[in-house]
């Protein structure tokens, strides 16, 4: 492994002839992700997760071409803002289910979210209503979220650094092919499964209407390549959504737990709005600046994929003078970015009001002239051609879950003794380490509003 001398704002490291970049400037990303996107906007086809597993056929991991172009037409339509606005009355409807679930047993925050976060999710692509933590559709999904997780960095598996390992046999009793293996049979059975049932639903005329009810009624003869695009496309609502939706929402349970006057100003702002009387929605969304401006510190402060998802270039680049072979991995590190003190004062500080508009005596510029605080979704969404395309449902699902829960509960930390300095991020799709946070009712009248009970 070696790393050379090169322009201060990319890091360069090579291991066995596979070149890693990391890009930590807005220069950089401009320059080989944003400008370069049609050289930069193909995925890094790791051996293990690409070719063994199968993942390559899939949105995130496909490379850029034919097949990836007809994925973004079908994502942009199940993700369009007429679509998005149609959603809303079932996320309002999950949301009170998730209150109800919450409000008989707070213990366990994160798994009533991966609940919420999966019946949302589900609802979209399938039209399946999960039911509890033991659902079958939720368990595999999950099981193919950790298997990914584990498997996406280059280089997790050694025949990703040795691709001559391809060849030994699975009779060797190998590991790597055996996890392979069974990581297939659980990606497969997430892809088909329930979109097989809906095949049969839509013959017998019974499917509810869902983006894979559209996919199978709109074509009914299709290719096996048009087939296969529509099954991962239906499957990336979950796969891209859910995990990266619970990582932003248990930062939200984080913060609060540890900012205790964030979390009072936002409820404060929720009374004056919406007043005590019935739960926040949708509609009043345009009149809560301050829980808008936390949904973007929450983006910024744990970045949910601090290096993002690798880009592979197509072909040889020179940046700044500095040659970049094809084949080159091109990492953004985001979380550098979003934590760069001149760009965003006190970067480690939970503070949603640095994205609200600022007096006349503030300054919006830093002594570089470059702008202070400007929008993190920038980054926290990624680049280009790859860039998230459910980036505006997922803020709908964290508004929804951020403001219902705020004006029912008070979210406090299980250890009074915890302060930020004590809170740690982990992960490519980063958690917190620990949630080890407490909600309780705010006060009767507050609990009364959650209907049904
Ligand atoms: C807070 C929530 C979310 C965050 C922070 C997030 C962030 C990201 C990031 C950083 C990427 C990589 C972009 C790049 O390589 O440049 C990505 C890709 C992707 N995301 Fe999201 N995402 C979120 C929610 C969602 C949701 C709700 C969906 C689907 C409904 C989704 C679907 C996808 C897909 C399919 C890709 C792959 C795009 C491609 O390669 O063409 N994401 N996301």
């Amino acid at each position: 492994m070696w790393f050379q001398l090169c322009p201060s704002d990319i890091v360069h490291v090579s291991a066995f002839g596979q070149h890693i970049v990391i890009l930590s400037s807005e220069t950089a990303i401009q320059e080989l992700l944003d400008r370069r996107s049609a050289i930069s906007s193909d995925r890094p086809l790791v051996y293990f997760g690409g070719e063994l597993v199968g993942w390559k056929d899939s949105v995130p991991m496909c490379p850029y071409g034919a097949r990836h172009r007809q994925h973004g037409k079908l994502m942009k339509e199940v993700l369009a803002p007429i679509a998005l606005a149609e959603y809303h009355a079932m996320e309002e409807e999950k949301t009170v289910e998730y209150l109800h679930r919450m409000s008989q047993d707070s213990k366990d925050v994160a798994e009533h979210m991966k609940l919420l976060i999966a019946s949302i999710m589900f609802d979209i692509s399938h039209a399946y209503t999960v039911t509890d933590r033991d659902d079958p559709m939720m368990k595999l999904a999950m099981q193919a979220n950790d298997d990914f997780v584990r498997i996406a960095l280059p280089g997790a598996y050694l025949c990703d650094v040795f691709p001559i390992m391809r060849y030994i046999p699975e009779w060797t009793g190998i590991r790597f092919k055996q996890d392979a293996k069974k990581f297939r049979k659980t990606l497969e059975a997430l892809r088909d499964d329930a979109y097989e049932k809906i095949k049969v639903q839509v013959r017998h005329g019974t499917a509810k209407p869902s983006f894979t009810q559209s996919l199978v009624e709109r074509n009914q003869n299709p290719t096996p390549e048009e087939e296969s695009i529509y099954k991962w496309t239906s499957v990336a609502v979950y796969e891209g959504g859910a995990e990266t939706t619970l990582s932003a929402m248990e930062s939200f349970f984080v913060a609060m737990s540890v900012y205790p006057q964030v979390q009072e100003r936002a409820h404060a702002e929720l009374m004056n709005v919406v007043g005590p009387t019935r739960l926040p929605g949708f509609s009043d969304r345009p009149y809560l600046p301050y829980i808008e401006a936390m949904i973007q510190e929450i983006l910024r402060w744990n970045p949910v994929g601090p290096l993002g998802l690798p880009h592979r270039l197509i072909q040889d680049v020179i940046y700044r003078g500095y040659d970049i072979p094809a084949g080159t991995i091109l990492l953004a590190n985001s979380w550098a970015m979003l934590h760069d003190p001149d760009i965003y004062p006190s970067p480690f500080e939970f503070k949603p009001e640095r994205f609200l508009a600022t007096t006349a005596t503030e300054p919006k510029l830093n002594t570089d002239q470059q702008i202070l605080n400007p929008d993190p979704r920038r980054h926290a969404f990624g680049y280009a051609r790859r860039a998230c395309p459910g980036q505006y449902l997922a803020e709908d699902a964290l508004y929804i879950a951020i403001v219902r829960t705020l004006a029912v509960f008070h979210i406090g930390p299980m250890d009074k003794t915890k302060t930020a300095d004590d809170v740690e991020f982990a992960g490519i799709i980063c958690h917190p380490k620990s949630l080890d946070c407490v909600l309780s009712p705010r006060s009767t009248e507050a609990v009364s509003l959650i209907p049904g009970l």
